[in-house]
């Protein structure tokens, strides 16, 4: 038996009609652009930022239940069902939801039935135990994000974990990989059940997109930080970004810079137009590109770090330089009306901001169209930007982009 759709080549080993298990993995199809429908359509909360720490009324303790106090730390609370506490601050009107420890906060936002008869292990032990398909090749990924540093501190909690699991989710798109499973190492500030079930919700929105399944994690005290470590599988060679070829052409899945000009424009205080915004907070790994690239292309990275920094990584990897179409990577109307109101020019942005999460491969020529018209086929609007020369360094064709090299591509130290 052969599951048809997103794993295509791989062979099913679960029993048909096994009840409660899936048996078949839906075609992914066209990657859903942005992700923002989604979100729009109401599946996930909007609300809990995470801008203001202090509990909300009814988080905070009321009523006479137990308070537990652990040594050197401030008082846990127990979780409590209706009614409860008519003398609170709610009233008793909203049951009261108080503030938990890290076990019930596994247990009511992370714990899941396993979707699937190859997680044989999954949250709740000491280690998850999976069972990747016969001659699979396991693609393994880490990402962290932390406050301050990859997102501001009131980005709301769904946002967040749609993010913690796309970032992740887009390098095992540009190895070619079917995602499979994800690991979540949550560093809290505080155990705020409503941003972690907001939270919860983006990350699991995010999983279920590409049909991957949270199999474990871990909950610890501290700045808000968030580790994910994504796993796929592939059955044919991976791509990588080392394999590409001089002649080759450079393409892209989309447009970059919206994200670098939203991140801009919020330092500036000024709000960014929703579509700047999304692409900030709601990435969308192009994991059905990258596997339509596994095959055609001979390498591929995706863009976090920016084009310029990502395309050097495939160079050196490759051994090889570029020819760069200066005119192929265009402000949007948002972008460039942004760039007007702050005095600031879009290419940086465009060619070295970052947080893009498109793929950049080397496709042969005569592969090129093939590959572009999936691409379109899937949703995408892909553009070519170049080709690969021997010579390293970068040539451009037209008027080189005004990029201060000290800062082009996010770099940590
Ligand atoms: N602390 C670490 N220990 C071991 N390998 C690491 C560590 N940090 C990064 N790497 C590896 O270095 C390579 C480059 O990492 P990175 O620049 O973060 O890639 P990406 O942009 O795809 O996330 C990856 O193969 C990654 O697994
Ligand atoms: C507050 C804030 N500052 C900066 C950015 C921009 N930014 C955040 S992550 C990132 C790139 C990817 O981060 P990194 O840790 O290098 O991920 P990796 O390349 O390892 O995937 C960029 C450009 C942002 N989105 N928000
Ligand atoms: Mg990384």
């Amino acid at each position: 038996m052969v599951c048809r759709g997103v794993a295509r080549d791989y062979p099913c080993r679960r029993p048909a009609g096994q009840p409660g298990l899936r048996t078949s993995r839906p075609p992914l199809g066209a990657d859903r652009s942005g992700g923002a429908g989604h979100f729009a359509a109401g599946h996930l909360r909007a609300d809990a930022g995470f801008r203001n720490p202090v509990p909300r009324h009814h988080h905070r303790r009321c009523g006479t239940g137990p308070t537990i106090r652990r040594p050197g730390q401030s008082p846990l609370y127990q979780w409590r069902t209706r009614p409860r506490c008519a003398s609170g601050p709610c009233g008793g009107g909203q049951g009261c939801k108080t503030v938990t420890g890290e076990f019930e906060l596994i247990a009511r936002h992370f714990k899941r039935p396993a979707r699937s008869a190859e997680v044989r292990i999954g949250i709740g032990d000491d280690a998850a135990a999976l069972t990747p398909a016969p001659g699979a090749t396991l693609l393994v990924t880490t990402d962290t994000l932390v406050v301050g540093r990859h997102f501001r501190p009131d980005v709301p909690a769904d946002a967040l974990g749609w993010k913690a699991a796309m970032v992740n989710l887009s390098d095992l798109a540009a190895m070619g990989g079917t995602p499979r499973w994800l690991t979540l190492a949550l560093t809290l500030p505080e155990a705020d059940d409503a941003w972690v079930a907001a939270f919860a919700d983006g990350f699991r929105a995010a999983a279920e997109q590409v049909e991957a399944e949270l199999v474990g994690g871990d909950i610890t005290r501290g700045p808000l930080t968030i580790g994910v470590t994504a796993l796929g599988e592939t059955l044919d060679a991976p791509l990588t970004r080392g394999a590409a070829q001089a002649g080759d052409q450079l393409w892209l899945t989309g447009t970059t810079g919206q994200a670098a000009a939203a991140v801009a424009g919020l330092a500036a205080g000024v709000t960014p137009d929703a579509s700047l915004l999304t692409r900030l907070d709601r990435p969308q790994a192009r994991c059905a590109a990258g596997r339509a690239a596994r095959g055609l292309a001979h390498a591929a990275i995706d863009v976090s770090d920016g084009v310029l920094a990502d395309l050097d990584h495939l160079l050196k990897a490759s051994r090889l330089g570029a020819r760069l179409d200066a005119d192929a990577l265009r402000p949007t109307a948002a972008m460039q009306a942004l760039a007007d109101s702050l005095g600031e020019a879009p290419a940086p942005w465009i060619w070295t901001g970052g947080d893009d999460y498109e793929l950049l491969v080397a496709v042969p020529p005569e592969r090129a169209q093939t590959l572009a018209s999936i691409w379109a086929e899937q949703g995408l609007a892909p553009l070519c930007i170049g080709e690969l020369v021997d010579a390293p360094g970068l040539q451009w064709q037209g008027d080189a982009p005004t990029i201060d090299p000290v800062s082009s591509g996010f770099r940590h130290f």
